[in-house]
């Protein structure tokens, strides 16, 4: 696989051709997802679940992310390496840029962040310095709390128009991607039309530019309920490689995600 820029994840959504994207955490399962083709590999704080146990992200600190992300970076091949900011990091301005800074110098290529059209300035300000930003929208784990739960986002109009405008927004503020999560495949569809940069989907039907999942979930390890997005590639794979070759596969072709992963 050739090296993966933003401008291949832009080409891609030019040429309407979909692209793949997968968590990691460590240097082995790293390697193993970009020699399946896998375009972005995410250190996410998803970590403070599959990998600490905890029962939301928050606890996450940037240290614990820093930390994976430089396992990672030694070992991410030809892939994008995109970080997680943890909770709070978005706090002020200020910090947003010192914390992004710190993920870049342990090897972040773009950097993630959640929030909605608040977030521009901070946005606009590590555009300015040279980092690029997903800003991701929709089911924002980080504030579960206020949420009330991993629940779907934008099902009433006017919720879904919030969130298509808030994606405008911070697309126009600099963001180079925008990674929508738990949203009805018609406003996954509507953002990524909407929108010139691309977009990433998780639970947020077929038609996005790219998909993400969390690696534990493809692999069919992960303990209790999973998401109704989540896709078990592991049952029909010979070994670890297969499955993920079977998810890049499954996304390039736009079979995953299908109707019944989608809301
Ligand atoms: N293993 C794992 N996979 C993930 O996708 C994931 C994590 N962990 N940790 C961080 C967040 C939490 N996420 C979640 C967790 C649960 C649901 C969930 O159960 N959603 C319901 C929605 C029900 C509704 O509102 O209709 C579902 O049935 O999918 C969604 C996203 C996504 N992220
Ligand atoms: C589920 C993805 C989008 C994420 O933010 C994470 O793994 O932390
Ligand atoms: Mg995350």
């Amino acid at each position: 696989m050739k090296t993966v820029t933003l401008s291949t994840l832009q080409a891609c959504k030019r040429a309407g051709e979909t692209f793949s994207c997968l968590t990691a955490y460590d240097a082995t399962f790293a390697r193993t997802a970009a020699e399946s083709g896998i375009e972005v590999l995410l250190v996410g704080d998803s970590l403070g679940m599959v990998l600490q146990g905890h029962d939301s992200t928050l606890p996450v600190t940037l240290d614990d992310i820093c930390y994976h992300t430089r396992c990672v970076a030694r070992a991410k091949g030809a892939s994008l390496l995109m970080v997680d900011l943890p909770f709070m990091s978005n706090a002020t301005t200020e910090r947003m840029l010192n914390d992004a800074g710190e993920l870049m110098r342990a090897g972040a290529e773009l950097v993630k962040v959640e929030g909605e059209a608040w977030m521009a300035e901070g946005i606009r300000e590590l555009t300015r310095r040279g980092v690029p930003v997903c800003a991701h929208l929709g089911l924002t784990p980080q504030t579960v709390h206020q949420l009330g739960g991993y629940k779907v986002q934008g099902r009433d109009a006017e919720r879904a128009a919030q969130i298509l405008e808030d994606a405008r927004t911070l697309a126009e503020a600099g963001a180079s991607v925008i990674l929508l999560e738990c949203v009805p495949a018609s406003l996954g569809r509507a953002v990524t039309e909407a929108l010139d940069v691309p977009v990433i989907g998780i639970g947020a039907g077929p038609d996005t530019d790219g998909q993400i999942l969390v690696m534990h979930d493809v692999l069919g390890v992960t303990h209790g309920r999973t998401p109704r997005f989540v896709k078990n590639f592991m049952a029909e794979a010979d070994d670890i490689p297969d499955a993920f070759r079977r998810y890049h596969e499954a996304v390039k072709a736009r079979r995953f995600p299908a109707k019944e992963h989608s809301f």
